[in-house]
């Protein structure tokens, strides 16, 4: 087996932020307007390593603020580590924040130029491909007017059309191509993935769990500026999804503290069966499923509800029903509660899949929520692939 070269190494990464908290009005008034800042360190990054090969795709993921844009601006050079060091081959081009690389005053065309020199490209290079990337970009008529004066749109679509013609070797990606426009976002992940045939290294920031696993090999997972996963993008999902569940533990039994009743329900156990009450774990497609969910609940509980979804391993639904909904009421009472959902067919596709349970008042208030709580395989012997099994017949008629 051979391994690719590396065009990224991140070793011993941290990046300290300033943060200056400025203090009540009240006391800023005492001090007369003078400035009474209060200055703290943040560490938005705490030791990374990280090695990328070349021609692969990596996906940072993470929930709000663990510091996934932050890496990959380090990685880019736009902001230096306060500590440890980044080493990077290739030519780069970056995607990051709205309206970086581009001058405000000067039009788009204007834009173009300055922002290929500073990707690297010559004058000559920017004029043969100049048209390509209005036409990429698809703003032709705004290309002599000021930047100043595009939408985040429009920003974006010129920005990741000058980016993708200067033949980068390396492509880093923050969120900003979800304010492009849907046949635009498409566009640019068809670029995408003509970028990872031709062999090049993408590093992408994204919140979209199907982004990830459609488009990376890889995914790393951030959590409150430390590296807390890297592995194959399924995985780090759960990790994910793990940590956001522990996050709504967290708030609920912070909301607890201000005198609301916490852990007023568990969910004790989650059992996936057959129509003959064997344990299952494989099934073949369009077979019966029975899953069995055991809930303890105290005395606190008002009218409750609970949930039962499918999703792929990447967390696209593909089934949901609810008691509530489906008008059964469900007993109330201190203890034990089992509920039960006998599925008679369940046609998917060849594949892995995940049950998530929850249990909710109707009212409102959550009481626990499984988001894997347990996971099953499913074969068929269908033509073709996808979430649902379909056997297509192929004629050629002509
Ligand atoms: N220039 C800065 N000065 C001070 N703090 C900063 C600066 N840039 C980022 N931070 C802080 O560092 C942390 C990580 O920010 P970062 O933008 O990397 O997070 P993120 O994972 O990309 O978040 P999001 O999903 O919200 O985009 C945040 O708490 C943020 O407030």
């Amino acid at each position: 087996m051979t391994t690719s070269p590396e065009i990224i190494r991140v070793t011993d990464v941290s990046k300290r932020f300033v943060l200056h908290k400025e203090k009540s009005l009240k006391e800023r008034a005492l001090r007369l307007g003078r400035r009474s800042d209060h200055v703290e360190d943040f560490w938005a990054l705490r030791d990374i390593n990280l090695s990328i090969e070349a021609g692969s795709t990596v996906g940072l993921m993470g929930s709000n603020g663990s510091g996934k844009s932050t890496l990959l601006k380090v990685i880019g050079s736009i902001i230096q580590p306060t500590t440890g060091q980044v080493l990077r081959r290739g030519r780069l081009a970056a995607l990051l924040e709205l309206g970086a690389g581009f001058h405000p005053e000067l039009t788009g065309r204007e834009n173009v130029y300055l922002n290929a020199a500073i990707l690297g490209m010559t004058r000559q290079e920017t004029d043969r491909s100049f048209d390509d990337i209005v036409d990429f970009s698809g703003i032709e008529s705004f290309i002599d007017t000021q930047v100043k004066f595009y939408s985040s749109g429009m920003y974006v679509r010129l920005a990741f059309a000058v980016a993708v013609h200067v033949d980068p070797d390396l492509l880093l990606v923050d969120e900003v191509l979800a304010v492009g426009d849907e046949p635009f976002q498409r566009k640019c992940m068809d670029q995408i993935r003509t970028f990872q045939e031709e062999g090049r290294t993408i590093v992408l920031v994204s919140h979209s769990a199907e982004q990830v696993g459609d488009l990376c090999d890889r995914a790393v997972l951030l959590r409150d500026g430390h590296m807390q996963f890297d592995g194959v993008p399924r995985d780090a999902i759960r990790e994910l999804r793990a940590g956001f569940e522990e996050d709504r533990r967290e708030e609920a039994e912070r909301r607890g503290d201000a005198g609301r009743p916490v852990n007023r329900g568990k969910i004790q156990s989650v059992r996936l069966l057959t129509d003959t009450g064997e344990p299952l774990e494989t099934m073949p497609s369009g077979s019966p499923m029975v899953c069995r969910v055991e809930i303890d609940l105290d005395d606190s509980v008002e009218r409750w509800m609970m949930g039962f979804a499918i999703e792929t391993p990447l967390g696209q639904r593909v089934y949901h029903v609810n008691t509530h909904t489906e008008g059964v009421e469900l007993k109330l009472g201190r203890g034990r509660h089992e509920v039960e959902f006998a599925l008679p067919a369940v046609p998917l596709g060849e594949g892995d899949y995940v049950v998530r349970i929850g249990a909710g008042e109707v009212a409102g208030e959550m009481i626990d929520l499984q988001a894997h709580a347990a996971t099953f395989a499913v074969e068929s012997p269908t033509a073709g692939n996808g979430v649902i099994a379909v056997d297509a017949a192929i004629d050629v008629l002509s």
